[in-house]
């Protein structure tokens, strides 16, 4: 359903996604990790076309979507639909308004820029919110809820685009873990009950063991892992990582040597 073929980004001299090719056959959840700068988020927007790639080729279904232009590039966009760390609600708008914003490439900026909305698409709407369990912060401004549940609104506007895949940004990175987890099961119920394929990079491997069915690690712009949860040993995810072998997953900050210290904390912090 998805080949990515030899796709590039550079930034200047250096190359952010260094010559990627990889493929995803049906509805997976697939996770990529990797420290920071090893290009996942560049990858995720190169995909949703929020940033053009030098070079390489992507076909979903069939479809190459890197060279869609115009009308073909927002259609592209509605259907592979973007979560970010920071949620990107308008924090001012009503829960509602928010997830019916998920409509923005399917409608007239005109009738979005004055919030008109039919009748069948607000009660769309609450139906989704209903099914994530927030339905009663419908009426609330986005702003006035906690984290996960603006992430919930976040993946509801997302589903709202009745997206074929959803490209998610580091989804938790800024939840407690609670939190954490009823947004990753949020996440994991619409990739096992609707059929959709979830991307997420992923900044914990328990995360990633725990909710994916493959991941790929990156380093450096390269893929230097990509198997299944259970392939993902400690080796490898020091491999991952850049940690040295003294590095295992249960360790603490304390325990680490204090050469190349913010890269083993770093490294630390991703395998705790
Ligand atoms: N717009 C840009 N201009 C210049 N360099 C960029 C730009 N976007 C990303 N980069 C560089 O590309 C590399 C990959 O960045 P990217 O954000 O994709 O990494 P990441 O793995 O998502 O990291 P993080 O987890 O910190 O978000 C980094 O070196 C970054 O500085």
């Amino acid at each position: 359903m998805l080949t990515v073929s030899h796709v590039t980004r550079r930034f200047g001299q250096k190359a952010a996604v260094d010559d990627i090719s990889f493929s995803i056959e049906g509805p997976a959840f697939v996770g990529i990790i990797g420290r920071s700068g090893a290009g996942k988020s560049t990858f995720l927007r190169m995909m949703n076309r929020l940033t053009e790639a030098t070079s390489g080729e992507i076909h979903v279904a069939g479809r190459e979507i890197l060279g869609l232009q115009g009308a073909a590039r927002r259609q592209w966009q509605s259907q592979c639909a973007m979560i970010f760390q920071q949620f990107n609600l308008v924090p001012r708008l009503d829960v509602a308004s928010n997830v019916l914003h998920g409509l923005l490439n399917r409608r007239p900026t005109l009738s979005t820029l004055f919030n008109i909305w039919s009748d069948a698409d607000i009660l769309r709407a609450l139906e989704i919110l209903d099914r994530l369990g927030i339905a009663e912060q419908a009426p609330k401004r986005a702003e006035a809820l906690s984290g996960g549940q603006q992430q919930r609104v976040a993946i509801a506007r997302a589903l709202m685009q009745d997206p074929q895949i959803i490209l998610a940004d580091e989804p938790i990175a800024s939840l407690d873990p609670m939190n954490a987890q009823v947004v990753m099961d949020t996440l994991k119920r619409i990739n096992v009950e609707d059929g959709r394929m979830v991307i997420a990079n992923l900044h914990t491997l328990d995360t990633a063991r725990r909710y994916c069915d493959r991941v790929i690690g990156m380093r450096d712009g390269r893929i230097v892992f990509d198997g299944t949860p259970d392939q993902l040993s400690a080796g490898v995810a020091r491999d991952i990582y850049g940690a040295d072998a003294s590095f295992n997953e249960a360790s603490t900050s304390t325990a680490l040597p204090s050469d190349h210290a913010p890269d083993r904390a770093y490294a630390e912090r991703m395998l705790a």
